[in-house]
């Protein structure tokens, strides 16, 4: 009874069936009834052999069945296991047989256990199936015993086609024959786990697997075996070695801001290695301000929004401060949860070196893409225009230069379309306060090594310091608008305050063109009767009966036309100074009446016998040696005498070349403003070629000579070939003979002249010849009408 009990215990897995010596059942367990599917009542006294026999799961075990009467010994215990394959699936049973022997050595019967075995098996292969990660196990001799269908996944393998293989020969893999997990842990007594492994798969091709292996180790603690978990990890390494690969550094976050990965460049940038700071909060981490508030990544993430190439600066894991440009984006689940961010950066200390450089130059400095739009802005260019960086850049350079230049002419453009920089070119911009503002330009193509344009540079230098310290200079050795730094004219700049306000007569000596009439005007602006009228009078361009009466007026019916009285110059200037160019010129008659003027402060007009009083001083010049005109009688003495009371004597240019430069600057600005027109200054070349003129005109002549380049150069300096075509001729350049031809032309006929050479230099090409002159074709057009300039092509 108790061994019934026992045998039906719940726990009991084996079924058990008691036979007669004829295999009649005499008892059978719970399990057994269960395993047979039969209630124990129904069998009872039933030939067990018949019983299995109806059921297909024990048909290879029945005729193993021997005759009980037949056997001797207690000795017989057979086992069978029996694995028929029903459905397409195996139905494994294990029987054992044990013969009971009765008292006389007979067997009278036996005791059957039979075993299902597809059931536990079913539930541990259940198992190992749904695992994500690949499972075999192999025997002593590294023969496969069993192989997961994750196995199955990932080496494309069945398990009915590696079982009882070698598993080297399955997986070939890397570490095989040096470091086979199976037999470290074995020999270690203990489970490795994590180590990564190449494996070949079916079709040969090679898988990354992380894997770990345990001994497999029966009841009594003896090795049968041993287990291994696989994970292909191709994949994740694949990103690993694309992350390692990148040159930016890449960190991960989860959304609280701790770091769950850092690439080989991160490491590299930051000095941290990833373990250093896997798992702690990035901004403690690499920024000067821990708070969270503050670090870029966890603002993104908390605004779902992303930046890109924000400067900031790391610091690196010695405390160093590193530029650097990120962007971030936030990791956004399908649920539009933060899961977490990700940020890159760049090492920026280049970029930032270039910067500084670039902002260490005085010169404003920036460039242009090829759709003109501002890519940099150095310091210089934001302090000369006014505009900063961050406004400026992307803007079009037109919009923050508002040149006079901008379209049309082009200083990039140009030097894109010849190929050649421009450089040193004068342009007026206005600031972005709307100031105008003079700099000089310089601009190149930014050309890649194919030789294709990325765009532009311009560098650009503020001329109003420039200018500033030139007006400083120019003051320096200016008297009113008398410029020279020679010693004679500063010795008269000395005297001429005195002069000025003494009430002298005074007399100015000079060749054409020295300055003789500046001077004067200097004296009367700066004499006391400055207030009073400066009347001028070219005693030499007028006819002796004309220069009379233009003097001292006339009464009516004096001369034929006098038909009413006629005030003089003299009543005009009355109160004031008159100023007497080409004193030598004047007749022999007007020389008496100048002298009583000056002798008894009376005259009397033409046709008059009352006389005028004249409260007027006489500023007198001639370019004739006065004296020489006296010796020979043509001059009164006395005149001469009176006037001469003070004498101040020009020296001609060519005797005071230090001043040649020194007006040049001043001609340069006086038509700079005069003709709005950009030009930096004079070329070196030219400088050298008008030092070594002799100035036969003076400095009346050198103004005629700017006056020309002006005319002729479209902008930027003023070169040899914006000359004068007498300045071709070096041999003239020699003997000072040059541009007598153009000495005495007026402006118009200078600039009539220009215009013709430049028609002509350019085979009447209007657009050329208004590159040339920096004037419009409306202007050319107009200008061609006003000179009735005509093509001698068209012409003939
Ligand atoms: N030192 C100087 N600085 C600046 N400009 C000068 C100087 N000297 C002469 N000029 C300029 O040269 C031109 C000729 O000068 P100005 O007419 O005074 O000479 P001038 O001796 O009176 O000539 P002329 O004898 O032919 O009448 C003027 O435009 C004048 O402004």
């Amino acid at each position: 009874m108790l061994y019934r009990n026992c045998l039906d215990s719940e726990d009991f897995a084996i079924g058990y069936l008691t036979v007669d010596e004829q295999w009649r059942v005499t008892s059978c367990n719970r399990k057994g009834s269960y395993i047979l599917g039969v209630h124990a009542s129904a069998i009872i006294g039933e030939d067990c052999r018949k019983i299995f026999a109806e059921d297909t799961r024990f048909q290879e075990i029945c005729p193993k069945f021997f005759d009980l009467n037949q056997q001797k010994s207690s000795s017989n215990f057979i086992e069978f296991v029996s694995a028929p394959r029903i459905n397409d699936k195996v139905h494994p049973i294990k029987v054992r047989i044990i013969t009971i022997p009765g008292k006389s050595g007979t067997i009278v019967g036996a005791l059957i256990g039979f075993v299902d075995l597809s059931e536990p098996l079913a539930a541990s292969r259940m198992i190992l199936n749904s695992i994500a990660e690949g499972v075999f196990t192999v025997d002593q001799n590294w023969r496969i015993t069993s192989f997961n269908r994750a196995a199955e996944d990932i080496t494309g393998y069945l398990e009915e086609e590696v079982l009882g293989r070698s598993c080297k020969e399955i997986f070939k893999a890397n570490i095989c024959k040096t470091s086979c997990a199976i037999s470290d842990c074995i020999h270690e007594k203990r489970t490795i786990s994590d180590r990564t492994a190449f494996i070949e798969d079916k079709e040969g091709q090679i898988l990354a697997v992380k894997i770990s292996a345990s001994p497999l180790v029966d009841m009594l603690g003896n090795v049968i075996g041993g287990v291994e978990t696989f994970t292909d990890i191709t994949q994740t390494l694949q990103y690993e070695l694309i992350l390692d690969a990148v040159a930016d550094g890449v960190l991960t976050v989860c959304p609280n801001g701790r770091i769950t990965s850092f690439n080989k460049a991160a490491e590299e940038i930051t000095g941290y290695s990833e373990r250093e700071v896997i798992g702690k909060i990035c901004s403690e981490v690499l920024l000067a301000s821990p708070k969270p508030a503050s670090c870029p990544l966890i603002i993104c993430m908390e605004e779902k929004k992303s930046i890109v190439d924000k400067e900031l600066f790391f610091i690196g894991k010695g405390g160093f401060s590193i530029p650097v440009s990120v962007s971030i984006a936030p990791f956004i689940g399908p649920d539009g949860s933060v899961l977490g961010g990700v940020q890159s950066f760049r090492n920026n200390t280049n970029q930032l070196q270039k910067a500084l450089i670039l902002d260490s130059v005085a010169d404003g400095v920036f460039t242009v893409d090829r759709d003109w739009r501002i890519t940099s802005f150095n310091l210089s260019a934001e302090l000369i225009t006014g505009w900063n960086r961050e406004a400026a850049i992307g803007q079009y350079c037109s919009d923050v230069f508002c040149s006079s230049i901008c379209g049309k002419n082009c200083a990039i453009a140009e030097s894109l379309y010849t190929g050649t920089p421009v450089s040193n070119r004068s342009i007026t911009i206005k600031d972005r306060k709307g100031k105008a503002k003079s700099i000089s330009i310089s601009a190149a193509p930014l050309v890649d090594q194919d030789g294709n344009v990325l765009g532009g540079v311009e560098t650009f230098r503020d001329l109003s310091v420039e200018m500033y310290l030139r007006q400083q200079l120019k003051q320096k050795y200016t008297f009113d608008q008398i410029i020279s730094k020679s010693p004679s004219m500063q010795r008269i700049f000395q005297i001429l305050p005195e002069i000025a306000r003494s009430e002298s007569n005074v007399l100015i000596l000079g060749e054409s063109g020295t300055g003789k009439e500046l001077v004067a005007n200097a004296i009367y602006n700066a004499s006391m009767r400055n207030d009073r009228p400066f009347v001028v009078v070219n005693c030499g361009a007028l006819p002796d009966t004309l220069l009379e009466s233009e003097l001292f007026g006339y009464k009516a019916g004096a001369f034929t036309d006098a038909r009413k009285d006629r005030l003089g110059r003299f009543a005009a200037a009355e109160g004031g100074t008159i100023f007497l160019d080409e004193i030598g010129d004047i007749p022999h008659s007007l020389q008496v009446k100048l002298l009583r003027v000056i002798q008894q402060k009376v005259y009397e007009p033409l046709g008059s016998n009352v006389s005028v009083q004249a409260d007027v001083r006489i500023i007198a010049a001639t370019n004739k040696d006065l004296r020489e005109l006296v010796k020979k009688g043509l001059f009164r003495d006395d005149l001469y005498y009176r006037l001469n009371v003070v004498n101040i004597a020009l020296p001609p240019l060519r005797e005071r070349a230090e001043d040649i430069p020194l007006l040049i600057d001043h001609f340069v600005d006086k038509f700079r403003i005069e003709k709005q027109k950009d030009i930096a200054g004079i070329d070196e070349q030219v400088i050298t070629l008008l030092m070594k003129y002799s100035f036969p005109g003076n400095i009346r002549e050198l103004e005629n000579i700017i006056e020309y380049g002006f005319i002729l150069c479209p902008g930027g300096y003023i070169k040899p070939e914006h000359l004068p075509d007498t300045f071709d001729d070096d041999e003239q350049n020699g003997n000072g003979a040059l541009l007598s031809s153009h000495r005495n032309l007026s402006l118009e006929e200078l600039e009539k002249k220009a215009i013709e050479l430049c028609l002509h230099r350019n085979k009447w090409k209007k657009m050329a010849t208004c590159r040339d002159l920096g004037i419009s074709k409306d202007t050319l057009r107009r200008k061609i009408q006003k000179y009735q300039i005509v093509n001698p092509v068209e012409s003939s």
